[in-house]
């Protein structure tokens, strides 16, 4: 079945009654305590919660970076949960993108080379129109050239936005986007990620600690020790830091 976009009806992503366990004995934590949710196609969802509440750990889980004690992971229609180490690592070339607070582009790579390197490792075409839509969007047709050194903050992680979205992957996971720029850039780089959320139709989940970020997405979903405690659709930042505050009270 697919939906009014042509999309396939499925979620992008999904966990179903996810544990995840560090440690044994006295060191044992359990990170994730039975977490159900799941993450529709063409939406911007963020993840919230207190420091420690398992919001890393439940993005690493979804996108294949670590596996869980126990429950499903989906991808789309791919189940994580029992793929090999060979069938993950294929998995988040094809269907995942990432995006984090450090940018982590290669220092001696441009721009140009940093975006398509995630095609090159993995062997596949430049669809060149797409890449050009991608490079328009973000506004960095005069800088391909650059190397991250020789780019601002915020363009940086425009090149990291342009890198995740230009492999069309199924799911982007933004870890803190903008937890290195300042306000203003963040809100270029979020208005950004909101727009190919529109424009492209593509999933985004992104864990930030920022309520104003969070206002940004569709829909934000909150931690507190291991476990799905709020779930919002159309956030304010003044209904975000409501919750937090409510949720940092009750415990
Ligand atoms: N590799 C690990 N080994 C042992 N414990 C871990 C490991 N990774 C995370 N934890 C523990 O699991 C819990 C959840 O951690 P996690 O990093 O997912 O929280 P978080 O909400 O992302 O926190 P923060 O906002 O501070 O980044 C914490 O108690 C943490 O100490």
């Amino acid at each position: 079945m697919r939906d009014q976009y042509d999309r396939p009806a499925e979620p992008a992503a999904r966990a179903a009654d996810v544990w995840k366990v560090y440690g044994e004995g006295e060191a044992r934590v359990s990170a994730l305590r039975g977490v159900s949710v799941e993450f529709a196609r063409g939406r911007f969802t963020a993840i919230m919660g207190p420091s420690g509440s398992g919001k890393s750990t439940l993005m690493h889980c979804l996108a294949g970076l670590d596996s869980v004690t126990r429950g499903e992971v989906y991808i789309g229609a791919t189940k994580l949960t029992g793929l090999g180490d060979a069938g993950l690592t294929k998995l988040r070339r094809t269907q995942v993108g990432f995006i984090f607070q450090q940018f982590n582009l290669l220092p001696t790579l441009t721009a140009h080379e940093n975006i398509l390197l995630p095609l090159a490792i993995a062997g596949r075409k430049v669809d060149k129109e797409w890449f050009r839509t991608v490079i328009d969007a973000v506004g960095l047709g005069d800088r391909l050239d650059h190397r991250p050194a020789q780019l601002s903050g915020g363009q940086q992680q425009r090149v990291a936005c342009a890198r995740a979205l230009v492999s069309k992957p199924e799911v982007i996971f933004a870890d803190e986007p903008t937890g290195n720029l300042d306000s203003r850039t963040g809100a270029e780089v979020l208005g950004f990620l909101r727009q190919s959320v529109h424009d492209f139709g593509q999933t985004i989940v992104m864990v930030t600690h920022d309520a104003n970020a969070a206002s940004h997405a569709d829909r934000v979903v909150f931690l507190a020790d291991g476990q799905i405690v709020h779930d919002m659709a159309n956030p304010t930042a003044d209904g975000v830091l409501d919750t937090i505050k409510r949720i940092t009270g009750e415990r």
